[in-house]
């Protein structure tokens, strides 16, 4: 319809617009930040890759001082306490110091990181700097510290990180009752792991002198119901640590994986749970024989479709990821950090893995023996000795059986303890195990014989 040298023409009139447009509008900008009467200071939730106490301090300070002056509100009640804790839900506070009126306000950027931005009147800026700004840090800290609770964190799904959704980790009050006095287990060894804990703790100077990182880490192995998880949490309690508990198959790869190690803070114990089941570690994809198994099926496209759909959530964090995450250069961000990995199978564990330096301490929790039996006594029954130990100590010798039944046979089932009762039903319980094992090492005999003898073995 136009000639194509009028829509040329157009096209540079349109263009060198737009850029006038863009121009006078930073233009624009500058002049009204030239002359406007405010100032603004921007703190944000991480400086570079660092987590930026300051942001947290302002946090805590907003959150508990400032919720007089929020126009909304937002009410929750924590488990075991009677009040209500009320937070502020704005975005927007104004908070006022020595007759001087500052606003706050949060904002988040694309990736989900926060920042608050104070704005405040020129004529006050020496009153914000010099005092304003101390006075806020030094209350968030007098806060953080007086309501100084333990957390339990763990991984939100990667898919729903981001802006307006959820943030890295969530979290709720720890509050776990136990303690490495009440923990069974042979004292010598129990002392041993007290000792690296608290030289662990104390360690800032001896670490910072011997040019290490200042992290430890720990491999809790043993079978089922032995402790390893009561472990975890008397030593978080033992040192005031919070707990990141890792669920690594919700993890997308291993730069999540990075992401989440610098999201999380200083003296704290990260976990990973059953390492051995969590993932494949070897980052190998095995998919042909699902979908060779699947042509059998029926309904052949849907399946499919199910397929793609568990391709997208699968993990493919990997082992060398794994090992980046434990002393990579980025384990070494933040400081005074445990590392704690469980597991039922030591030996399926990659050597590289749990070798030492990795893992610096690799701690066996094992069956219930007499001197673990006579702790768990003293916790559940208050008994110190009875006439039953004699007979329960010998059966503890032969019978493999884990704290975690041997505390489910003393636990109070009547309305008051009942010693006898309970020591009683132990026996009953142990004397069946002994039963039991003697009919499955029995049963194995017998079929090792059969394997041995059978004629056919060799065609099979
Ligand atoms: N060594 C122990 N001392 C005191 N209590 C124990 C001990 N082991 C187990 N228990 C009791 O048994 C319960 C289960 O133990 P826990 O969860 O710590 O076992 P676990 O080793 O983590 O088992 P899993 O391998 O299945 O995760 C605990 O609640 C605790 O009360
Ligand atoms: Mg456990």
């Amino acid at each position: 319809f136009f000639p194509n040298h009028l829509k040329i023409a157009i096209k540079e009139c349109l263009i060198s617009s737009i850029q006038q447009f863009t121009f006078v509008q930073r233009f624009s900008d500058r002049f009204i930040t030239f002359f406007s009467p405010y100032v603004e200071i921007k703190i944000s939730q991480y400086d570079g890759f660092q987590y930026n106490h300051a942001f947290a301090s302002i946090e805590t300070y907003l959150g508990e001082k400032a919720t007089d002056k929020a126009k909304h509100l937002r009410a929750s009640q924590v488990r075991e306490s009677k009040d209500l804790v009320l937070k502020r839900d704005d975005t927007r506070t104004r908070d006022e110091y020595q007759g001087v009126n500052v606003w706050w306000e949060i904002e988040t950027d694309p990736e989900g990181f926060r920042t608050y931005k104070l704005t405040f009147h020129r004529r006050s800026r020496d009153i914000v700097t010099d005092s304003y700004m101390k006075y806020i840090f030094e209350e968030g800290k007098l806060i953080e510290a007086k309501n100084k609770k333990m957390k339990l964190y763990t991984n939100n799904p990667s898919s729903s990180w981001g802006p307006n959704k959820t943030a890295l980790w969530r979290c709720i009050d720890f509050e776990h009752p136990a303690s490495f006095d009440t923990l069974a287990m042979d004292s010598k060894k129990k002392e041993e792991i007290l000792n690296d804990l608290s030289a662990f703790s104390n360690g800032k100077e001896y670490y910072k002198k011997i040019g290490k990182a200042w992290k430890r880490g720990y491999l809790l192995y043993g079978p089922p119901g032995t402790g390893k998880s009561t472990m975890i949490a008397a030593m978080a309690n033992l040192l005031n640590y919070s707990i990141y508990d890792v669920e690594l198959t919700a993890i997308k790869d291993n730069s999540e994986l990075r992401k989440l190690l610098i999201g999380t803070a200083s003296k704290s114990i990260i976990v990973i749970e059953d390492i051995d089941c969590s993932l494949d570690l070897t980052g190998q994809r095995n998919n042909k024989k699902e979908s060779f198994l699947m042509s059998w099926k029926k309904d052949k496209e849907e399946d499919n479709d199910k397929d793609k759909g568990k391709e997208e959530n699968k993990s493919f964090v990997t082992l060398s990821g794994l090992l980046n995450f434990i002393d990579g250069i980025w384990s070494a961000c933040g400081q005074e950090r445990i590392i704690v990995f469980t597991t039922n199978h030591l030996a399926k564990l990659d050597p590289a893995l749990i070798r030492r330096g990795r893992m610096d301490m690799h701690i066996e929790l094992s069956y219930c023996t007499f001197e673990a039996f006579k702790i768990l006594a003293k916790n559940y029954l208050d008994l110190d000795t009875h006439p039953l130990y004699t007979k329960i100590e010998s059966l503890l010798k032969e019978t493999n059986i884990s704290p975690a039944d041997v505390a489910e046979n003393l636990m109070k089932k009547k309305s008051e303890i009942d010693a006898d009762g309970s020591l009683n039903d132990l026996i009953n319980a142990l004397e069946r195990k002994n039963t039991q094992n003697a009919t499955v090492a029995e049963n194995n005999k017998k079929l090792g014989y059969m394997k041995r003898f059978n004629p056919f073995r060799k065609l099979f």
